[in-house]
């Protein structure tokens, strides 16, 4: 028997923001539990649990914690910053604190709690073609695909499209045939942005490795950064998703996103369901 599944089963805390959602395993002071078995199982909606993403929070050695995450069909994600938010909460809520740091594998990640809301610091924008990653080199501002999309790392790979209507943009066919796409080696997000205003935007995402999500915080900072450089809008935004609002703001040292963050439930995983994988 390991030290984490013992006869209680495995405890996983369920979180949203702006209805991206997560399970979120707190590892701290034990083995990591995630494997892509288990991640897979456990993002379906009908035979497990059901998420955008998954999260574990470890321990770290130069960091205040560390975060894995998977996507829902058992990919790993270089980063996710509406879980970012979400396990930041956590820890302000559990430790008092309004500042702290979190490792991911991009790097050291800053949080801050200012007035109750929640910043994360998700770093500056990748826009050289190998950091995206890109299959050749190219211009990542103007890809050669079809709407002229631009190209953005944020510690995962992010394509973006600007159109005319949102609404009218059919996300599933089109995110689905771009995600795939042999441009993109490790494949890609991607992401579909009306800019309404100089400081607003609307944005509607299909994530790599999950499908089409209520948001999505990485691509919101990618779109930000997509829209500043081609001059659509100001540095600073208001971003409308599906499921909520967020707010970019891509300064000096890196893009910094808050919005709304959600703890739905706590429960546990069954030994049974464990023992199924
Ligand atoms: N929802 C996330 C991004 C998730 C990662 C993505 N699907 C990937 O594979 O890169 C966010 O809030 O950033």
């Amino acid at each position: 028997m390991s030290t984490v599944r013992d006869q209680t089963g495995l405890a996983f805390m369920k979180w949203h923001g702006a209805g991206n959602d997560f399970v979120i395993f707190d590892s701290r002071g034990r083995d990591a539990v995630t494997t892509e078995a288990l991640a897979r199982r456990l993002g379906n909606r009908h035979r497990g649990v059901g998420f955008d993403q998954l999260a574990e929070i470890r321990d770290s050695d130069t960091a205040d914690v560390e975060l894995d995450f998977w996507n829902s069909d058992g990919s790993r994600a270089g980063a996710c910053g509406n879980a970012t938010r979400c396990v930041a909460r956590y820890l302000f809520d559990e430790s008092g604190r309004d500042a702290l740091t979190i490792r991911t594998e991009r790097g050291v990640l800053e949080a801050r709690l200012i007035d109750g809301d929640v910043h994360v610091n998700m770093g500056q924008p990748q826009t050289m073609w190998d950091e995206v990653p890109l299959s050749k080199p190219m211009d990542t501002e103007h890809l050669p695909l079809d709407g002229d999309p631009m190209a953005v790392g944020m510690g995962n790979p992010h394509a973006v499209f600007f159109v005319d209507d949102v609404s009218a943009v059919d996300v599933a066919e089109r995110g689905r045939a771009v995600e795939f796409d042999p441009l993109f080696p490790q494949r890609t997000n991607v992401e579909f942005a009306e800019v309404r205003a100089r400081d607003e935007i609307r944005m509607r995402v299909w994530e790599r490795g999950t499908g089409i999500t209520l948001a999505c915080g990485s691509g919101a900072c990618a779109t930000a950064v997509a829209a500043a450089t081609r001059g659509l809008t100001e540095r600073s935004v208001r971003m409308e998703v599906d499921g909520g609002w967020l707010a970019l703001d891509w300064r000096d040292d890196g893009v910094w996103m808050t919005g709304p963050t959600a703890h739905v439930f706590d429960a546990v995983l069954t030994e049974a369901f464990l023992e199924s994988l």
